[in-house]
């Protein structure tokens, strides 16, 4: 094969590092889309691009698999350039989802998924388990949506089958392009959190190009802010791209309420959280350990105490104040 596997389960390629050496895209009329990037992803991990419209997301995500050739630079898939590699079986070893999906509207949901197992050669049999085998991972029961088209079903059902279709030939990395766009905030939301729990299980390397910084937080392991050119602003955990903006550009990106946001991904531990009080805590509202400290300023907000307790287990190991809550949302400088 093509591309060396740097994870494994079972024996099986499941995802590869990418790393992306200097690479640039300047287009045939002279614009420079992508000046000089360099960005290392390791195999397994989902990274997020994010940056204000035109700064040459999705000018990357396409270099990654050759839908665009960079005019500088390397891009190396588990260490292998891919260059090199034939563009066609390149893109065979890459999932990629974009926002409208791109489903073929006059074939049923099971033949896009076995598009490419199809171009792949599988035997009828092999194909048709593993159609079967992704839809139930996405959610969709086989039986009621195999048969159907496209065009008979929900925006979000649709999302789900451009998912398994990109993951039908067990690609080693996964390109989505604003992959959750297209459907309301709150399918959206149902979306992100069904495809947190598929990447637990199926753990490819994936780059995710988003405008949403509420979906970069969610989503990503490491999100990287990008401003015009391609130029690489911050690449580190959404905790402390929210929390310590590395530059002015992306404290402006990350705006105003990034306390807010900050809370969203800052965990209830026994660290963060303060001593039991002898004077007990009766009546007051409860949120879990490991849970974040957003819940448990959702559950502060409604409720008429200035504390929370928190439980683990049910029972008490501290509480949390609207002051603390305050200094967990406050930015250090
Ligand atoms: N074929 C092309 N020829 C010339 N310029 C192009 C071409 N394709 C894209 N560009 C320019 O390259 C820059 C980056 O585009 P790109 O689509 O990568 O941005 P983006 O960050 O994904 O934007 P958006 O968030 O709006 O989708 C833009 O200025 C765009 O106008």
């Amino acid at each position: 094969m093509d591309v060396t596997p740097e994870t494994t389960d079972g024996g099986g390629p499941r995802a590869a590092s990418i790393s992306l050496d200097g690479i640039g895209k300047r287009y045939p009329d002279g614009t420079e889309a992508v000046r000089e990037l360099s960005l290392d992803i390791a195999a397994g991990e989902l990274v997020v691009l994010i940056g204000p419209s035109g700064c040459g997301k999705s000018t990357v995500l396409r270099m990654v698999n050759r839908l665009i050739e960079p005019t500088a630079g390397r891009i190396l898939l588990g260490g292998e350039d891919v260059t090199r590699v034939d563009p066609v079986r390149l893109r065979r070893r890459i999932g990629y989802v974009i926002q409208n999906v791109g489903l073929f509207p006059h074939q049923t949901v099971s033949a896009n998924v076995a598009t490419v197992p199809q171009l792949l050669g599988w035997p009828r049999e092999r194909s048709r388990k593993r159609v079967e085998e992704l839809l139930e991972l996405v959610g969709l029961d086989p039986a009621q949506f195999g048969r159907r088209y496209p065009h008979e079903l929900s925006g979000g059902q649709r999302q789900r089958v451009g998912v398994a279709r990109a993951l039908a030939a067990d690609p080693v990395v996964l390109l989505m392009d604003e992959p959750f766009s297209a459907v309301d905030p709150i399918v959206r939301t149902r979306l992100q959190e069904e495809f947190l729990r598929l990447q637990a299980e199926v753990r490819k390397t994936i780059v995710l190009v988003t405008h949403d910084l509420d979906e970069a937080v969610r989503l990503g392991d490491r999100i990287a802010v990008l401003s015009q050119g391609g130029n690489l602003e911050q690449y580190d955990t959404p905790a402390t791209v929210l929390g310590a903006p590395a530059t002015p550009f992306v404290r402006e990106f990350v705006g105003a309420d990034r306390g807010i946001r900050r809370l969203v991904v800052t965990p209830l531990t026994r660290e963060t959280i303060e001593p039991l009080p002898g004077a007990g805590v009766d009546g007051l509202p409860a949120v879990p350990l490991g849970g974040s400290a957003y819940d448990a300023l959702g559950v502060l907000l409604s409720s008429a105490t200035d504390r929370v307790v928190v439980t683990e287990a049910d029972r008490p190991v501290g509480v949390l104040s609207r002051t603390r809550l305050l200094d967990l949302g406050r930015a250090p400088d």
